[in-house]
């Protein structure tokens, strides 16, 4: 038997076009038009598409976008000071700064500088914070775990008791997505580059969100047969068949996968998209949020 597949593609387009009907309505009713700042430092050009395609989608759900480019060579305090900025412009609901940062920025700092209000990433320390806290709930969820749990939702009837394999710790996917399984009464795992046995760990789960950022780590044979798998690595990797000499590939093995998973997200077409589905309801959130200060 083959996996289902998950269409994120399909579940973000539904996202986006629920929020584009909200502004609409919002707007018509006289309520001010979301707005979305993108902070791009340095030309680094992965950073440059998606911030591209941030704003694509922000023009069609009727957000308006403002975008910040500035140079590889910007100071901390520079940096800092169009936060502030824009921490202060009533048009920008939410604030985007793109991550990476150039090495000699304190990312952290830029972070904590985004008013509460409108980080839109739920990447500010605070935010974080209160997920990492039982009962308490952040103002903004990330969007990239935010986009992972719905996909998880929509494809089990429950979470509560299931064994949960998060691979991969990072501040942006690895470490949330694990509390958010928490929060959802899963029993979670945090796996890494110096897990024992990893294969074997991973065997266990019922649930298995990957986001190690190595193609094709997760092998066919790692996988329990009917796990539900969410794939959040975005690779390009060398393909002299493919046309522009490159492809994407997640962390999972696909075509392996496939055949023992009983429902997997491909890479592209499932989580890339929801993480820009998840943006955009986060920003129509901070517009409501300000339509009551
Ligand atoms: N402050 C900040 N917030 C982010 O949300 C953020 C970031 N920094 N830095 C980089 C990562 C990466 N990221 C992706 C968004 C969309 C796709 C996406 O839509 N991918 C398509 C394929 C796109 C392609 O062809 O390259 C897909 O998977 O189908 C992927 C990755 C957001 N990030």
């Amino acid at each position: 038997m083959t996996a289902k597949i998950i269409d994120g593609k399909a579940v973000a387009a539904e996202v986006r076009a629920e929020v584009a009907a909200v502004v609409a309505q919002r707007v018509e009713a006289g309520k001010s038009r979301p707005g979305l700042a993108t902070v791009l430092v340095g030309e680094n050009p992965a950073s440059q598409v998606y911030v591209r395609m941030k704003q694509k989608a922000c023009a069609e759900a009727g957000i308006e976008s403002f975008g910040y480019n500035l140079p590889e060579d910007t100071s901390q305090e520079d940096l800092e000071k169009l936060v502030r900025e824009l921490n202060a412009d009533e048009r920008v609901n939410g604030i985007l700064v793109q991550l990476p940062l150039p090495k000699h920025l304190d990312e952290e700092r830029v972070l904590a500088a985004i008013s509460l209000d409108k980080d839109v990433d739920g990447f500010h320390p605070v935010n974080i914070g209160r997920l990492a806290q039982k009962g308490r709930k952040p103002q903004f969820i990330p969007c990239t775990p935010a986009g992972c749990m719905l996909l998880l939702r929509k494809n089990l009837d429950s979470l509560e008791g299931v064994n949960a394999v998060v691979l991969g710790r990072s501040n942006i996917v690895g470490m949330p997505v694990a509390l958010l399984l928490v929060e959802a009464n899963a029993t979670v795992t945090i796996c890494h580059s110096r897990t024992k046995n990893l294969p074997d760990v991973v065997r266990q789960a019922d649930v298995l969100v990957a986001a190690v950022g190595r193609p094709e780590m997760v092998r066919g044979d790692w996988i329990k047969p009917g796990a539900v798998v969410i794939d959040v690595g975005v690779n390009r990797i060398d393909d002299p068949s493919a046309k522009n000499g490159t492809r994407l590939v997640g962390d999972v093995a696909y075509d392996e996968a496939v055949e023992v998973a009983g429902a997997i997200t491909p890479v592209p077409g499932g989580v890339g998209p929801m993480t820009i589905a998840m943006l955009l309801q986060n920003t129509l959130k901070a517009a409501e949020l300000s339509d009551k200060q």
